[in-house]
């Protein structure tokens, strides 16, 4: 299964690693492949170099300056992700076309739009025993690097892997109505995720997520769960159903 760990769920050392030890005691029942984010790493890079940008539609305009940015602070993460793993291998999308993608819109800047999926080598590190850890910098037409939302390249894997997915985040999953987290919705269908799209109570970065979520069911993903990375235990009770939002059909 692919495990999508976001930035916001990985603020502190302490929680990165606990998250890190559900991974590797899960891939004893399921081999993972951990695809991840980063954003207030990147965030706090960027600041550090007194480069600015902006986000639209929820994607970070990126320019070529930012994207330097973007993966350095991406790789740094990556490494340390895949050490707390363990018998892990970190890789960027960039690394043998693990990731390929085209510039999804130019006014986006090094915005990539995934085109291809490297399902092969993936394979192959699983069937050796080692989870890779994917970061979510592809490759471009040009050799260069572009920037995916890491939702997207992991429901993009899921798809190319046919395997299920669960997207860990720092809320408990879609809520009907944010941020009351008695409002929580077991499952939501297309029709749903559109309609809370539309009405505005799906919004900012779950808006990613959701359609990353259809994308890997189209594709032939089995399941799409969006839970919490923030607490123990969550991880292996939603790949059960009985953790978070899980997308339908
Ligand atoms: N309906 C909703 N239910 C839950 N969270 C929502 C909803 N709509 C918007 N959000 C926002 O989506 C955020 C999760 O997305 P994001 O911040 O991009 O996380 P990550 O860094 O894990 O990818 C939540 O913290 C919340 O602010
Ligand atoms: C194009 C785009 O917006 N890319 C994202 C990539 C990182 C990401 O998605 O990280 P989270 O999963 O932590 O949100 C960005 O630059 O922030």
């Amino acid at each position: 299964m692919i495990v999508k760990y976001g930035g916001n769920a990985m603020k502190s050392l302490d929680l990165r690693r606990a998250v890190a030890a559900e991974i590797a005691a899960l891939r004893a029942e399921y081999p993972v492949v951990v695809v991840h984010g980063g954003g207030p790493v990147i965030e706090r890079e960027l600041a550090a170099r007194g480069v600015t940008s902006e986000f639209r539609g929820g994607l970070r305009v990126t320019t070529p300056q930012a994207m330097d940015v973007v993966e350095m602070a991406l790789c740094q993460l990556n490494k340390q992700l895949s050490q707390d793993v363990g018998a892990a291998v970190g890789l960027m999308g960039r690394d043998s076309a693990l990731l390929r993608a085209e510039v999804l819109d130019p006014d986006l800047g090094r915005v990539g739009r995934v085109t291809g999926v490297n399902a092969a080598l993936l394979r192959t590190l699983l069937g050796a025993g080692i989870t890779p850890v994917l970061g979510c910098v592809a490759l471009g037409p040009d050799g260069e690097a572009l920037n995916v939302n890491a939702d997207t390249a992991a429901g993009a894997v899921a798809g190319a892997l046919n395997d299920g997915i669960v997207f860990l985040t720092d809320v408990d999953g879609v809520y009907r109505a944010y941020p009351d987290p008695a409002s929580r919705a077991a499952t939501l269908t297309r029709a749903e995720v559109e309609e809370g799209v539309a009405q505005g109570w799906i919004a900012g970065g779950m808006i990613p997520k959701v359609r990353a979520a259809l994308d890997a069911l189209d594709r032939g993903a089995p399941f799409a769960v969006i839970a919490s990375g923030m607490q123990a235990g969550v991880l292996a009770a939603a790949t059960r159903g009985e953790a978070g939002t899980r997308i339908t059909p």
